[in-house]
């Protein structure tokens, strides 16, 4: 699979922020989730430690690192999810990367559509806005709109696909993508030291013909929150995601040994959390944590999300330092670009995961 490979679909699903600025009083049917799947179905628990809070710059500053690296090594070996502080982007920053995001979904629909993902009526692109991927009759989709855009390897871009409103998106996005490959950098560094792995090892795995997607995450308000969620239970079919959300609006849920529990926000951190590529190289050491996305009933909501991913013909596989007799190999070898496409077929398919169709 190449980067721009399109996707046939059955039809083309309503942009949910025009259900809803249409003043949409119940959500159409295909949104609606099964009352067993349903976010008031499932009790929110209390989590019994919170998840803990990283200070990514103590981690290299040697007063503090040793206790730095015992918060991240028990965050990845407890949550597969940590809040990165010390990342080193100012709150103007971020703050400005935010407010792009918002001002392109503020913009008219006609404009929005132009960096639509919709090919020839009957296809989508990876790259673009639009909808979920209806791919399955009677598929539940999300209620959410997004904008998919490739930011690394930096040559594959597809620039006719951003956004060219608000003036400053796209110079913004470029150093958000940069910026953040930095703190995922530093992150990994750290991950491949928990495994005893040579520091630049995941480093120098990514390289420079790695994929890299940002995934910009719009909830509108939803009038029945109950009924929809924002993005239905998944992982993340990266090797890591940096996640970076609205500080308004909590709505990501972390499900661990079957019970929810709310994902905290603090202003300006970062959310990291493992993904399957990650699970399945460290033969699952490294957990790729199923979450979700619920909607609230007064207020939008935004992600700006980074997937780091290795390159589509890599082949993924536990890494032969991490298979032993004690440790027998947990997950079938594949290559990356059929995993991806795996990915997609089963997010689709409500209620499976890609990474279960690995393990041995
Ligand atoms: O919006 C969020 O908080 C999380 C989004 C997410 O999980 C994803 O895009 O994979
Ligand atoms: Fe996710």
């Amino acid at each position: 699979m190449a980067y721009d490979q399109q996707f046939k679909i059955l039809g083309i699903p309503p942009i949910v922020q025009e259900l809803v600025a249409g003043g949409v009083q119940e959500p159409p049917g295909q949104y609606v989730v099964p009352e067993q799947d349903r976010p008031a179905a499932a009790v929110v628990s209390e989590m019994p430690e919170p998840i803990p809070v990283v200070d990514l710059s103590r981690l290299s500053s040697s007063a503090n690192s040793v206790q730095e690296f015992a918060k991240l090594q028990s965050a990845l070996e407890n949550w597969g999810f940590f809040l990165a502080v010390g990342h080193g982007m100012e709150s103007a920053f971020l703050g400005e990367a935010m407010e792009a995001a918002r001002q392109f979904f503020q913009l008219p629909l006609e404009e929005r559509q132009k960096c639509s993902n919709v090919v020839d009526g009957e296809k989508v692109s990876m790259d673009g806005y639009g909808n979920d991927m209806l791919v399955f009759e009677n598929q539940i989709l999300d209620w959410c709109d997004r904008l998919n855009l490739l930011v690394e390897p930096e040559p594959e871009r597809n620039y006719s696909m951003w956004p060219t409103k608000p003036h400053t998106f796209r110079d913004i996005l470029c150093q958000y993508t940069i910026r953040c490959r930095a703190t995922a950098n530093l992150i990994l560094q750290n991950m491949a030291k928990v495994i005893n792995l040579p520091e630049e090892y995941f480093v120098n795995m990514l390289g420079e013909k790695s994929f890299t997607q940002a995934i910009f995450n719009y909830y509108p308000q939803c009038p029945r929150p109950g009924h929809v969620l924002g993005l239905r239970p998944h992982t993340d079919g990266s090797l890591i995601t940096i996640n970076f959300i609205d500080a308004a609006v909590s709505g990501l849920q972390l499900q661990s040994n079957g019970a929810w529990y709310n994902v905290p926000i603090i202003p300006n951190a970062l959310i990291v959390n493992i993904g399957d590529v990650m699970e399945v190289l460290s033969n699952g050491f490294f957990k790729s944590m199923v979450h979700r996305v619920v909607t609230n009933a007064e207020k939008e909501r935004l992600s700006l999300v980074m997937l780091y991913t290795l390159e589509p013909e890599k082949e993924i596989e536990p890494l032969s330092e991490l298979v032993d007799d004690d440790r027998p190999r947990r997950y079938i070898k594949i290559k990356n670009k059929d995993y991806i496409a795996k990915v997609y077929h089963t997010y689709a398919n409500h209620g499976k995961l890609a990474i279960d169709t690995l393990k041995i």
